[in-house]
């Protein structure tokens, strides 16, 4: 008999190993969504063209792919977004993967159109907010008055991974209550940030210097996201369980709605 266990399409990154283009997702995501969320994950291909890839979103759209699912989670990535996601004219600075943003936008778009439960970290995050319509820095900082968010890539990873800065939940927000705190402190491994807010986001957290550090849709059951890694030793953080935790219960709850009509 399957598990009744609601099912959560995990996007992937489309990068070279070696020689040859992949798609893949890292696994510390990937365990997260199936521990901490208690879900299944579903590794979803992007389907835009790529170098060995003839695009598949003639006959997979957005909804084939979201259609027999209870949750989309979009993870971090070393890469940006391009610019003209948001409407900027500047370079942006690489490595870039334009098969992500044009599945990940798609995506996000289909499933908040269905008001699927969505949890969204770093690069995720940003995206949620340029499907919102927001706008992101290239550079945090090369802004002036924003802080260096960025990790030391030199570091092993138990220190670039670990806490380093507090971030400010907005009061009387959805996070603080679900935390049942005003602040927490949370890893930064980011060079770009929020610039304009999307429309229907609601500010959940800060940094010190301002920067927007979480969100969640204004107007849907959960579709919410974070700058920082709480996928990272998640069992060993309250505040992260709590958030995969509060995800996969959404979940569970939209799987009930679809399955029972
Ligand atoms: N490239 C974007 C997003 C940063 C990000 O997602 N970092 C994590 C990469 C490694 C991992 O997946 O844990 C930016 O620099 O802002």
């Amino acid at each position: 008999m399957s598990s009744n266990r609601p099912r959560i399409g995990v996007p992937v990154d489309c990068k070279l190993i070696g020689t040859d283009p992949s798609h893949v997702v890292g696994e510390k995501y990937l365990a997260a969504v199936a521990h901490a969320a208690d879900s299944i994950p579903l590794v979803l291909p992007a389907r835009a063209a790529g170098a060995e890839l003839a695009s598949l979103e003639t006959q997979i759209s957005a909804d084939d792919q979201l259609a027999d699912l209870d949750g989309l989670f979009l993870t971090g990535s070393p890469s940006n977004m391009e610019p003209w996601r948001y409407g900027s004219d500047a370079p942006g600075v690489g490595p870039f993967d334009p098969q992500r943003d044009a599945n990940n936008l798609a995506l996000l778009g289909a499933a908040m159109a269905r008001d699927m439960p969505v949890f969204t970290v770093c690069r995720g995050f940003q995206e949620l907010n340029v499907a919102c319509g927001g706008t992101l820095y290239t550079a945090v900082q090369d802004v002036p008055g924003l802080s260096d968010h960025r990790d030391d890539h030199d570091a092993p990873r138990e220190s670039r991974y670990a806490p380093v800065h507090p971030v400010a939940l907005t009061e009387g927000g959805w996070m603080a209550n679900l935390l049942g705190t005003r602040e927490i402190t949370v890893n930064s491994l980011h060079g770009q940030g929020i610039d304009r807010l999307g429309d229907t986001l609601v500010a959940e957290a800060r940094a010190p210097d301002g920067l927007v550090e979480a969100v969640r849709h204004r107007d849907l059951t959960f579709v919410a996201g974070v700058q920082w890694h709480p996928e990272w030793r998640y069992d060993d953080n309250p505040v992260s369980k709590a958030l995969f935790h509060a995800f996969g219960d959404a979940a569970r709850a939209y799987r009930h709605r679809r399955l029972t009509g």
